[in-house]
């Protein structure tokens, strides 16, 4: 068992000098939930951590896993939640820790598979914007966050995600980086706005040269294939119907790229990070056979107030809100709301 060794954020509040970003602070019933997984953390030998929810939100976890399964030791997984109960991974015991997470909180599976896990004896955390919900009440442990009710972006998703993965990496192998990233994520918000200035008009250039495609390529690598995937399945598919598939820039060579032509669209993010060759090479040849062929540069995204070495922490965390804006260029020019569905919510399946 470990010592409670506290979290980076209390130590930040403590230390003003270290503060990098004056005037923004995480809500603190937030940054107690947050404390409270760094202590059962601390108070158990973790031998492995599970990433377990639906859609959207799997794609969301899935940046944990990213990053613990690069930086330390301890093996991390990711399952969609209904798979997870049914697979029923052996290694799952009291000294895993089961990261669960849902935006409504009410996706019935995952609701499920937070009990199967708290059964188990592992550790678990519930993700939601409804710290009331099904799924909450599962779970051992809530961590909030606030969804577009003005609250700083610190107290959002991206915020309180982050946050909790680089704590959690912190306590599971203590680095002085994983307090350089808490201590620079306060300034997500100011980068989420910079950010969505600087791509509007790409996006919606986007959106009218693309309105008239009924399918469009997404391809990805490293930390971005998951960025990929929500974008192909939940807004392409899901939001504006245009038929899709996440390509990962790895595996385009070994079977994909025989579909490229001329006329057929492929979005592709250039990653920033470890795998950015793997785009580089895949973008290198679409472009020599595609005419439609449309790239977002992760390293160009705007960064300020962020350590050179912490860019590829804060990419993933700030790419979620320039891919939206490309839906919305969809949608804008398609006529196609993104709330609309003929199924989802709407019946039993
Ligand atoms: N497009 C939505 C996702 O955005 C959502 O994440 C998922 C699960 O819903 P929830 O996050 O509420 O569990 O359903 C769909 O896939």
């Amino acid at each position: 068992m470990k010592q409670d060794q506290g979290t980076l954020i209390e130590e930040v509040a403590g230390a003003t000098e270290t503060q990098s970003v004056k005037g923004v602070e995480m809500k603190q019933e937030h940054a107690a939930q947050i404390a409270a997984v760094v202590d059962a953390v601390n108070a158990k030998k973790i031998d492995n951590v599970y990433f377990v929810a639906c859609g959207g939100s799997m794609a969301s976890l899935s940046f944990g896993e990213y990053f613990l399964s690069k930086e330390i030791e301890i093996p991390s997984f990711v399952y969609t939640s209904n798979e997870f109960i049914h697979r029923n991974p052996k290694s799952l015991g009291e000294n895993s820790l089961v990261v669960l997470r849902s935006h409504s909180g009410t996706t019935p599976e995952t609701v499920e598979a937070a009990s199967f896990a708290k059964a188990k004896g592992a550790v678990t955390v519930a993700i939601s914007m409804e710290a009331e919900s099904p799924l909450a009440q599962a779970a051992e442990h809530v961590v909030h966050y606030n969804y577009k009710d003005g609250s700083d972006a610190i107290d959002g998703e991206a915020g309180m995600f982050y946050t909790l993965i680089f704590e959690l990496l912190n306590a599971l192998s203590p680095n002085e980086k994983y307090k350089r990233v808490v201590n620079q994520l306060p300034n997500l918000g100011n980068l989420i706005e910079k950010n969505i200035e600087q791509f509007s008009e790409a996006a919606n250039e986007f959106g009218k040269k693309y309105k008239r495609d009924k399918i469009i390529y997404t391809m990805a690598s490293g930390a971005y294939i998951h960025h990929a995937y929500s974008f192909t399945s939940c807004l392409l598919m899901e939001m504006l119907w245009i038929h899709s598939n996440a390509i990962h820039s790895g595996e385009f060579f070994h079977g994909p790229f025989e579909i490229t032509d001329y006329d057929v669209p492929f979005l592709v993010v250039k990653g920033e990070g470890a795998s950015r060759p793997l785009d580089e090479r895949a973008l290198d040849f679409v472009q020599k056979f595609s005419d439609k062929v449309e790239v977002v540069d992760i390293a160009e995204l705007n960064y300020d107030g962020i350590d050179e070495d912490l860019k590829e922490y804060f990419g993933p965390a700030l790419t979620g809100f320039v891919l939206r804006l490309y839906a919305d260029g969809l949608a804008e020019h398609t006529g196609h709301p993104l709330s609309v569905r003929r199924y989802m919510w709407k019946m039993e399946y």
